[in-house]
């Protein structure tokens, strides 16, 4: 268990009726898996961040779930159900931002309507394996946004992330890093800078951990660094992942994304979004419409330090996402192709290819 790309973000022990997750509050510095057994701490796992990403959370929360409908004892299907819709609820309140989750766990719960005619054993068994199938389709997804991304770039050039969108926040390969990676392999030769994303450092704690270890030539900034370096001329992409998109391709992501999306439309820098057509909410009109979490006070005033840094009793405003307005957007890459504005076409087109490809 060496590197990163040795381990799995999000696994399912099902002998152990366990859900297995790199705890990702403890990296760089100590690779930990945790055995996660009850429904409370896979909550707390997601709300404290020890596993996060849009698309990990989406494959935490279908092994989540099914843990939970394989603890019901209950053999009739109503009963059955009111337990496994009081359980889907419970973990559906666990971040509001990233429509992964629901769209995970209503996913689930079409698997449990669907077949309500067969017995609960049953039932349980279908569960598994669509929360296999969502993690099988998250890696095969991620690999394809990476080769639809690496088709826009060529080798030697300098990308910027935002975050971590990378192999961490998904199943494999990550979102925005995927070109990075798949590039990699090939020989591009990138040099990536990563912003250190406040205020819980993802950035500098798993992205440019994780491009490191993938040999990646990496270099940290602050947040307020990104327009410097674009001004100087070293950035020739930027590549960021996403929480929620909406139908006009407004897009919400980590805090700090809509900055770069600016400063990058101000340097005639191409800013690309990569999104599972999972994280496309087409239900959502508009970026005023995706719920923002807002994080506690203590992160930005005193998690990183060794004593309280900031005076007490000050106001914080810690809002852990933003909204980067679809025109500052060059391209949304998804694994059905890329979408160019204006996005409330081409997202619809890009849905209508996923339900042909899916009844093909
Ligand atoms: C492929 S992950 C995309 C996003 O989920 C990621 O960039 C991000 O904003 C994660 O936020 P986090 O609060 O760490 O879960």
């Amino acid at each position: 268990m060496d590197t990163i790309f040795d381990m799995e973000t999000v696994a399912l022990d099902d002998e152990n009726s366990a859900l297995l997750i790199i705890d990702q509050t403890q990296l760089p510095y100590h690779k930990e898996i945790l055995h996660l057994k009850d429904q409370e701490s896979i909550w707390d796992a997601i709300y404290l961040l020890k596993v996060r990403g849009a698309p990990a959370i989406g494959v935490a929360a279908g092994f989540g779930i099914y843990l939970a409908a394989k603890e019901i004892e209950e053999q009739d299907f109503d009963a059955f159900y009111e337990k496994f819709k009081r359980a889907k609820d419970y973990l559906d309140s666990a971040r509001p931002t990233a429509v992964n989750l629901s769209w995970a766990l209503n996913r689930m719960d079409a698997v449990v309507l669907a077949n309500r005619e067969k017995t609960v054993g049953q039932i349980k068994q279908l569960l598994l394996a669509e929360a296999n199938e969502i993690k099988r389709e998250d890696i095969r997804v991620c690999k394809t946004i990476g080769e639809n991304g690496l088709s826009l770039l060529k080798p030697g050039m300098g990308l910027l992330t935002h975050c971590n969108a990378g192999q961490l926040a998904t199943s494999k390969y990550g979102t925005a890093t995927a070109p990075m990676y798949l590039g990699q392999e090939k020989g591009y030769g990138f040099r990536v800078f990563c912003d250190e994303t406040r205020p819980l450092l993802q950035g500098a704690r798993l992205t440019a951990y994780e491009l490191m270890e993938a040999g990646i030539d990496t270099t940290l900034l602050c947040d307020n660094m990104a327009p410097s370096v674009m001004r100087q001329g070293l950035v020739d992409a930027v590549f960021v992942g996403c929480d929620r998109v909406a139908k006009n391709g407004d897009t919400a992501n980590k805090i700090g994304t809509s900055y770069v999306a600016i400063a990058a439309k101000n340097y005639g820098i191409p800013f690309y979004v990569c999104a599972p057509t999972s994280t496309i909410d087409m239900d959502c009109e508009s970026g005023g419409d995706i719920h923002i979490e807002l994080r506690p006070a203590e992160e930005v005033t005193e998690m990183w330090y060794e004593k309280r840094m900031a005076p007490e009793g000050v106001k914080v405003y810690n809002p852990s996402f933003d909204v980067t307005d679809a025109q500052f957007i060059t391209a949304i890459i998804t694994e059905y192709g890329i979408a160019y504005p204006p996005f409330d076409v081409s997202l619809k087109e890009i849905f209508e290819k996923k339900s042909k490809a899916q009844n093909d």
